[in-house]
Parts: C-alpha cells; structure tokens; sequence
C-alpha cells in the first residue's frame, strides 16, 4: 500500500509532490482567495478583518505542514485567529467550496483535495464558533 507520513494519520507521503509541491500549494492557495474573494456569502468578512497578502503567505505555509511537508509555520493558532470572528458552519463550508474550486482550476487529483481536506478537517472545531 501506499507510505503515510509520520505525524499525520491518514495523509500519503506524497501529498505535497501531488499538489505540484511547494509551488503548486502556493498556486492552490492564490485560487483559493481568489474564490473567497469571489463568494458574497464570506468575501466581506476577509475584506473587514484579514490581510490577503498576509494570509496566502501563512495558509502556503499551513497547508504544506498538514500535507506533510516542512513545518514553516510563523502564524497565529487557529483558535486565536479565528477567535473573534463568530464564524458560523455555513461559511466555515463556503470556504470548503473555494477550496475545491481552488483544486479543480489548478488540475489537483481529487484524491488529492480531499487528503488536504481531511488535514485540515480537525480546525473546524475551533474555527466554527457561532
Ligand atoms: C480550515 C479552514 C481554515 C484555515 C486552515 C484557516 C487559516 C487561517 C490562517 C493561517 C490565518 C492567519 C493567522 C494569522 O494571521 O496569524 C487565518 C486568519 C483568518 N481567517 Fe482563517 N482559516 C480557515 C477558515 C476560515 C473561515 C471559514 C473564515 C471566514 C469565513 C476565515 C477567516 C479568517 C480571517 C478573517 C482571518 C484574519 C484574522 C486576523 O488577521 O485577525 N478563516 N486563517
């Protein structure tokens, strides 16, 4: 069968590698504000309370240590961003959308996206307050 990574249950040691690697996160993470930004239901709340630029920069690094990759992490937890925001599961869901419209404009395997998901599944608790 395929090879896991170490910490991460579940998630094949070629996450990054099928994500086109550090690059190709980077890329999935330019799409994936492009369709939050895209989406009336949640764009207003990244408009009032985020940092775009800011944001790309620190979900590219986020999202290439849940795959797996190096752990350059330099944000804030999960539960102190998220905190303040009252994010409710109908958005928490909205940005769930972006991502896999993010994973189809950049030709990600589905299985792909859905390893992604699945690692960043475990936040939901603490991001969903409201
Ligand atoms: C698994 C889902 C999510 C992940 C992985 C994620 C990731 C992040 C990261 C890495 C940051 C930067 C933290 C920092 O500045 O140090 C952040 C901030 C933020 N997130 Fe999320 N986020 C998620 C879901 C959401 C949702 C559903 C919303 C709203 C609908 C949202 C809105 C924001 C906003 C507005 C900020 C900026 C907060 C601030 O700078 O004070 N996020 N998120």
């Amino acid at each position: 069968g395929e090879s896991k990574t170490k910490p991460i249950m579940g998630i094949p040691s070629s996450a990054v590698a099928d994500f086109g690697g550090a690059y190709g996160v980077h890329n999935w993470v330019e799409s994936l504000f492009y369709y939050i930004m895209l989406d009336n239901r949640i764009n207003y709340i990244f408009k009032e309370f985020g940092n775009v630029d800011r944001q790309i920069a620190l979900n590219t690094q986020l999202e290439q240590m849940v795959l797996g990759g190096p752990n350059n992490y330099q944000g804030a937890s999960m539960s102190a961003a998220h905190a303040d925001l009252g994010i409710t599961m109908t958005q928490f869901n909205a940005v769930v959308e972006a991502a896999y419209n993010a994973c189809e404009r950049n030709e990600i395997k589905y299985y792909a996206c859905n390893d992604l998901i699945a690692a960043l599944a475990p936040f939901t608790r603490v991001i969903v307050t409201k």
